[in-house]
């Protein structure tokens, strides 16, 4: 069994008397994907916010590729690979998509990055924005202003950012919120298309959605889990089935 790059032993979230993580234990393979799914307040944007950082555990701890990165700050895991897509509202609107990305690719090279040349640097660093944006069908904006694309497409450039990042492990909040169902197909073949040693982690709304693609998926309920399976074992859980998804979904 491949090790897991990505673990919770017994992460524990109180806000004073509300508990909304319970001692959760978690596990995340390179080259998966999983989905984190649950009814509104579950807990589910607190367990990411505890993975990347954002906020302190009460107890507990986040392991990352075999190292405890519980105390790092959220610029520490993503610089070791844990990487959270950005919000549209963090793209910087009047720039192209491509210099969205190359931003991100400078801040990704930061000091390790050799001293070339600057012209030089900059073809390297355009060339690698390209390679990004073909993955995601994007290298046709590649020119034009974020603020010029459809709603969807600029999901995809926060993708795109996140790529840039050299991500190991992926966290996607609602990566199909707000795009037409017609739409979500693109970026379910985006998701299908990352690289097979990526690890994803998605949080969706969208049954359909998850139901596609995910390998796995972890249901949380009031802050710990119900239940983690393969789709088809999710979608037979009798449990799940009461408490969350009813009986409408087949895998
Ligand atoms: N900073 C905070 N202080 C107090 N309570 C909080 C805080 N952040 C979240 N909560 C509470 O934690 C619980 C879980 O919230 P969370 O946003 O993680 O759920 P969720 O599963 O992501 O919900 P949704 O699907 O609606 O986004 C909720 O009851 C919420 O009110």
């Amino acid at each position: 069994m491949t090790a897991a790059i990505l673990e919770t032993h017994a992460l524990h979230k109180s806000f004073g008397a509300l508990t909304v993580a319970q001692n959760i234990n978690f596990s995340l393979e390179p080259g998966t994907f999983e989905a984190l799914i649950g009814p509104n307040g579950a807990g589910k944007s607190t367990f990411v916010n505890l993975l990347t950082g954002l906020i302190p555990p009460t107890s507990g701890s986040v392991i990352l590729d075999g190292q405890d990165v519980t105390a790092l700050s959220i610029e520490s895991r993503v610089k070791r690979g844990m990487v959270r897509t950005f919000q549209i509202n963090t793209l910087f609107n009047s720039l192209t998509v491509a210099e969205n990305v190359i931003l991100a690719l400078d801040e990704h090279h930061g000091q390790g990055w050799r001293p070339l040349p600057s012209p030089s640097r900059r073809r390297i660093i355009r060339e690698e924005a390209y390679e990004i944006l073909g993955r995601l069908g994007l290298d046709a904006w590649g020119n034009r202003e974020v603020k010029e694309l459809p709603y969807g497409r600029q999901r995809l450039v926060e993708i795109a950012i996140a790529l840039a990042l050299r991500p190991k492990v992926l966290l996607l909040d609602e990566p199909a919120a707000g795009i037409p169902s017609t739409e979500t197909g693109t970026i379910i073949e985006v998701l299908e298309s990352l690289a097979s040693d990526l690890a994803v982690l998605i949080i969706e709304h969208d049954m359909d959605l998850v139901f596609r693609f995910a390998q796995r998926i972890t249901v949380l309920v009031q802050g710990a889990v119900l239940a983690r399976g393969t789709p088809d074992e999710i979608a037979n859980n009798d449990t799940v089935k009461a408490v969350y998804l009813g009986e409408g979904i087949h895998a």
